[in-house]
């Protein structure tokens, strides 16, 4: 039985969705890896599951698969993404996302630009799972992370000068550093103006993303608690720019930018192994 997919991006962040309202397609972790694989499969950063909602107040239950098969609990540019389409099938603007990490609202700016309200996220590392607890400004890694859950773990280095680290030689080793046990999606980040930052993201089980909705994200959080930018700020990735917001008055995290689809097409999930 052939199954039905849509290629969508959000600053070529990159997702294979497959809708699993009406019915289950066996996509077994080896199967979402063998068709994340960009020469052998479709190719994407992240394989996005559309299941029925089960929480109040939320349209859909959504589940992220990194390319190497294992689950996040969030992904701030897929969430854009499903919500345009789901908004799209529905004519509505406002739409809840469920996740792991909760339902999220969202809301449709217009067609292809949506703001997703990431939730409240965890003080420091706490919800970061740690192999032990310490001080972030202590943690024995060079350059002094900063760490922080949107859903997902998160650490941030702040880099004095641009490119000072380059992600696919670091990146590969903090992700899998023996502080992170459920490893860690890591950002290179580089304060450019008091509400303006550069940032690459080396993404647990996807390596190098050209844009990172939730690490966006937890830089900015992670800027702020340092005192380095203002509660607004624009994060420029390899793909584009977000707009990042950490509300004063409730601690939510509001994430602004694209949701683009590119194609439609089919797979038979038996072609994969299991
Ligand atoms: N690209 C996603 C993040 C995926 C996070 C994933 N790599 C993890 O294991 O937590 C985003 O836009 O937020």
């Amino acid at each position: 039985m052939m199954t039905g997919f849509l290629k969508m991006h959000g600053l070529g962040n990159d997702f294979v969705v497959v809708d699993e309202r009406a019915q289950r397609h066996d996509l077994t972790p080896a199967r979402i890896a063998a068709l994340s694989d960009r020469h052998t499969g479709i190719g994407c950063d992240q394989f996005v599951i559309l299941r029925p909602a089960c929480a109040e107040g939320a349209d859909v239950f959504v589940r992220f698969f990194n390319a190497d098969g294992s689950e996040s609990g969030a992904c701030g540019n897929a969430s854009r993404c499903v919500a345009d389409l789901v908004a799209r099938e529905s004519g509505r603007t406002s739409i809840g996302l469920q996740t792991r990490a909760g339902v999220l609202p969202a809301t449709i700016i217009r067609p292809g630009m949506v703001t997703v309200d990431m939730g409240v996220p965890a003080q420091g590392w706490e919800d970061v799972p740690l192999a032990e607890a310490m001080d972030t400004l202590h943690l024995p890694i060079a350059g002094n992370p900063a760490a922080v859950s949107m859903g997902n773990p998160h650490a941030t280095f702040f880099l004095p000068v641009p490119d000072a680290m380059d992600p696919c030689v670091a990146g590969p080793e903090l992700e899998h550093h023996p502080l992170f046990p459920q490893r860690a999606n890591i950002g290179f980040a580089h304060v450019t103006a008091p509400d303006a930052m550069r940032l690459r993201v080396w993404e647990r089980g996807s390596g190098l993303t050209r844009a990172c909705g939730s690490g966006a994200c937890a830089a900015v959080v992670n800027a702020i608690r340092r005192g380095l930018v203002a509660r607004t700020c624009t994060v420029a990735m390899d793909g584009g720019e977000l707009n990042i917001t950490w509300r004063e008055a409730d601690g939510h995290v509001l994430m602004t930018g694209p949701a683009v689809t590119s194609f439609t097409g089919h797979f038979n999930p038996e072609d994969y192994p299991r």
